[in-house]
């Protein structure tokens, strides 16, 4: 029924680009939804375009031509929602500018008209028989950026698998200006990565704040990963899943039995997410199963939508933690390591869940450039780091020392608090910088 319509829209990448005028914004979306046909395409039509805007987040292998091809952004200028390994290399280079977001916002930003887009290019699965591009693991915020879109372009993809959802997981080809074929090149995908010592100790922690019949959320990084076959194999009963990120943690658990969803007072029975990030065969066990609901960024992430769920449970990892419980996530003093992200979403959301808690994970220290040992808590967050969640919303921290409860703590207690799960090595110092500062009043340490 809708294939005429298909025919008439379908044209090569080159035709397709043809739309992009210089002064341009034009949108890659998210993760495995950027369009590496038309990337690929559009880059050789550099010479031809000045002041073009790319915007997009966590870019992943093969990666986008259109910033490496042009050094100077006198063509093309990179702009990004949130980084990944890609971004932050570029921004070292001063190629790529970040910006700054709450991610369950991201769709209100376009629908509100607040950021510019001309031109929406997006990577799909091929329509089906009622004429809908099934936006895949990808579905973020693809449906807000398209409605605001002048033109939108969908690069189809067989290897995309096909992902049931509550809202925002689809366009229709009436909704669409131009469809080209790629190259059915698999997703990308991510390693798994050994978790390191305090990373083990970290979860050992958790674990003991988990119940049968909670709701997980896990972040982006190595420890919540880890954490995820923990809770695998400690065989828990009835969890659910309501998370921004499926990933590799929550096949497993399903696989163990853990997960049946049935304890959700929304969304039973589903784990809903809003994209996947992970191995190819977490890709193949979202295809078409019917326990998976993918849903528009500003409902996942929504906090008035996750503190609907009872006993949520928020793990996501942090970078650094100063005194006040002030926390940065995604900034290694002025670089821009990666974004936000959900975070701030889950640490509001799952506050305000009846039982619900958010813990915020880092091992103690780290590694400087010179190979010395430093600590991740720190009177003050180091200069030229942006705060990703403020002192008033941080519930727990929590290294390989323990947890440490920040909501409703006086800033003392918030500092002797932090202190006693900073590695040992560093707490007298901690002390005394927090007797300078009148932060630090007496001691309840505990001793390692
Ligand atoms: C996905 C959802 O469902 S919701 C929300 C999830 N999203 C977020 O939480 C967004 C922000 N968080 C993140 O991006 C990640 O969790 C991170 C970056 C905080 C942690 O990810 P990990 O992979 O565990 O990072 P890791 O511990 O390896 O540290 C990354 C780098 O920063 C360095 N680093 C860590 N802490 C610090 C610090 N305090 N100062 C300077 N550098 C630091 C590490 O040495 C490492 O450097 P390298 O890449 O040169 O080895
Ligand atoms: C773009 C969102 C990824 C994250 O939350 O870390």
């Amino acid at each position: 029924m809708f294939e005429s319509e298909y025919r008439e829209k379908l044209v090569t990448p080159e035709e397709a680009v043809k739309v992009v005028k210089s002064g341009d914004w034009v949108d890659y979306m998210f993760f495995n939804g950027y369009p590496k046909a038309l990337d690929r395409a559009l880059a050789r039509r550099k010479d031809e375009l000045y002041g073009v805007h790319i915007r997009s987040g966590i870019s992943l292998p093969p990666l986008p031509e259109v910033p490496q091809v042009d050094p100077t952004m006198e063509h093309f200028q990179w702009d990004s929602w949130h980084f990944g390994a890609f971004e932050a290399k570029l921004g070292d280079r001063g190629i790529c500018s970040f910006s700054p977001l709450l991610y369950h916002e991201v769709p209100g930003y376009y629908r509100r008209r607040e950021v510019e887009v001309d031109v929406a290019m997006v990577r799909v699965c091929p329509m089906d028989k009622y004429g809908y591009f099934n936006l895949g693991i990808n579905t973020s915020h693809i449906e807000a950026v398209c409605e605001n879109a002048r033109i939108v372009i969908v690069e189809e993809n067989e290897s995309m698998p096909y992902v049931f959802g509550g809202n925002g997981n689809q366009l229709h080809i009436s909704e669409v200006d131009f469809v080209v074929r790629g190259e059915n090149e698999p997703m990308a995908s991510i390693p798994a990565i050994e978790p390191t010592k305090s990373e083990i100790k970290i979860a050992e922690h958790i674990l003991k704040e988990i119940n049968d019949g909670c709701c997980i959320q896990l972040g982006i990084g190595g420890l919540p990963n880890y954490l995820g076959k923990k809770i695998a194999e400690a065989g828990f009963r009835d969890l659910s899943v309501h998370t921004e990120m499926m990933a590799d943690a929550y096949l497993e658990m399903w696989e163990k039995g853990c997960i049946t969803g049935r304890k959700k007072e929304i969304d039973r029975k589903k784990m809903v997410c809003t994209f996947a990030l992970g191995s190819p065969r977490l890709y193949e066990f979202m295809d078409r199963n019917p326990m998976i609901a993918t849903y528009s960024v500003d409902y996942t992430n929504n906090p008035a939508v996750i503190a609907q769920i009872s006993n949520m449970i928020s793990i996501n990892s942090c970078l650094e933690v100063d005194f006040y419980g002030q926390v940065t996530s995604e900034m290694q003093g002025t670089r821009q390591l990666t974004g936000t992200g959900g975070q701030w979403d889950f640490v509001y959301g799952a506050y305000h869940s009846p039982g619900g808690k958010s813990f915020l994970c880092m091992p103690s220290t780290y590694l400087d450039k010179t190979g010395t040992l430093q600590s991740k808590i720190k009177p003050f967050l180091t200069p030229g780091a942006a705060c990703t969640v403020s002192r008033q919303l941080t519930h727990y921290i929590v290294t390989e020392y323990g947890k440490a409860l920040m909501k409703c703590q006086s800033v003392w207690k918030r500092t002797e608090n932090l202190i006693n799960i900073a590695h040992p090595d560093f707490r007298e110092e901690l002390i005394k910088e927090a007797e300078k500062l009148g932060f630090w009043k007496r001691t309840n340490r505990i001793e390692p």
